[in-house]
């Protein structure tokens, strides 16, 4: 039990303690962890116990911090809870704690390499069908490897900056030229995004078993896709401009540690059996080294939930996309970000995306204004919710992912 005073359902009690970067007025970004709506200064709590590595929470970004990988987020865990526990600590922390309305936040890592997966088995079977409606709606690969594509790190944006819409070259089906202009099917993803830290040796992969050991945390991740540039260009290399605009993460990093009551077995993966370097293996839990996450999504389009993805419909887990990402010697470094995916779970209203909601622009989604909406408007806002399980029934809350649609800024070629 925590010292301050929190509803014991509170999306942000002690068993979640997520990290995020904030400034108040005046001040510099730097490192924070949210405990119910208020922020806790780190670098300045730890400067005042005495701690010789507070220096990692006084600057702009988690990247320090992730460097120093899984012995050092585990004792900053440890030490955490017993200052907001430990009511002899409250006189000492208590003045480095901010309300939450007083601060903004920031991006909350210097996003290394990102990288976009493909790894629920609904979603991937839907934009086969809408996408390559000759063709079998899984690739032949699919089962066998989790697919993903490299994105553009310097586009990911935090929660609530503003999407500017894309403009591009796209040609339909129809048309026998391409043409220039604003996105006409401008769309979301709602995907879960993981946070990267420490760091391997070029050359050796980073194993299922070894994953928890740089697996630091979880944002909600909002993949911004421009259907009509990405049908047009991307084939044969994959996803490229369509994507790469922008990509937006919520601020507060949820740790792996905070997700551990939310580990779940993942659906039978038998026909076909993963190769052996993307096998787990069992744990008591049950859940396995490659464990799928029991974490519920809202999509909140205008302020009308128009759908609730469940990420624990997952085909991959995050170990095995790490597995994968690494098994050919690539490095990972400190402040990598990877994508799920967009979680679309096997009913109509678990579809995380508007291409599948709307079945390619063909079934328009009724908002509670009155209006119809078949792709993004200008204007439009979306907001991306999620929670999770926490230990002893607590929820551990994984926030807001937002952004809103501002006008093309090119028109012409
Ligand atoms: O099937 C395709 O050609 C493309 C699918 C996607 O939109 C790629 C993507 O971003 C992967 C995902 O979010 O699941
Ligand atoms: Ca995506
Ligand atoms: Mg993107």
């Amino acid at each position: 039990m925590t010292w301050l005073d929190l509803p014991a359902d509170h999306p942000f009690g002690i068993t979640n303690l997520p990290y995020g970067v904030f400034s108040t007025a005046g001040s510099s970004p730097r490192v924070g962890v949210r405990i119910g709506d208020l922020v806790l200064d780190l670098a300045a709590a730890a400067e005042q116990a005495g701690m010789e590595s507070y220096a990692v929470w006084a600057q702009g970004s988690l990247n320090p911090f992730l460097a120093l990988g899984r012995p050092a987020w585990t004792s900053a865990r440890e030490w955490l809870v017993e200052q907001l526990t430990n009511p002899a600590q409250r006189d000492a922390v208590e003045p480095h704690l901010v309300p939450l309305a007083d601060v903004t936040m920031h991006l909350p890592v210097e996003v290394a390499d990102y990288v976009d997966f493909y790894a629920s088995e609904h979603h991937a079977t839907n934009v086969g069908r809408l996408f390559r409606p000759d063709s079998e709606p899984l690739t032949p690969n699919w089962k066998h490897l989790p697919i993903g594509y490299h994105g553009r790190s310097g586009t990911v944006v935090v929660s609530g900056t503003d999407i500017v819409r894309p403009s591009g070259q796209r040609k339909a089906p129809t048309e026998s030229e391409p043409s220039f202009g604003p996105s006409v099917r401008l769309d979301i993803e709602a995907e879960l995004g993981f946070v990267v830290g420490g760091s391997s040796e070029l050359g050796s992969p980073v194993s299922v078993a070894d994953s928890d050991e740089h697996l630091f945390g979880v944002v909600l991740l909002n993949d911004w896709s421009a259907r009509d540039l990405q049908a047009w260009e991307y084939v044969p290399l994959g996803p490229f401009l369509g994507k790469s605009f922008a990509t937006s993460i919520s601020p507060w990093v949820v740790t792996t540690d905070a997700l551990r009551a939310a580990r779940v077995p993942l659906p039978w993966q038998t026909d076909p059996a993963p190769l052996p370097y993307l096998a787990g293996e069992a744990t008591d839990d049950g859940a396995g080294t490659a464990y799928g996450l029991d974490i519920t999504y809202e999509v909140d389009w205008n302020g009308t939930v128009v759908s609730r993805p469940p990420y624990a419909s997952m085909y991959w887990s995050p170990a095995q996309m790490l597995a994968h990402m690494t098994v050919n010697g690539a490095t990972v470094r400190p402040g990598d970000l990877f994508g799920s995916g967009t979680i679309s779970g096997p009913e109509k209203d678990q579809r995380g995306s508007f291409l599948e909601l709307s079945w390619g622009g063909k079934e328009p989604v009724a908002l509670d204004d009155g209006s119809e909406r078949t792709f993004l408007e200008d204007g439009d806002t979306v907001v991306l919710r999620a929670t999770a399980p926490g230990p002893d029934g607590t929820v551990i809350g994984l926030g807001e992912c937002t952004g809103t649609i501002r006008p093309a800024r090119t028109q012409t070629p």
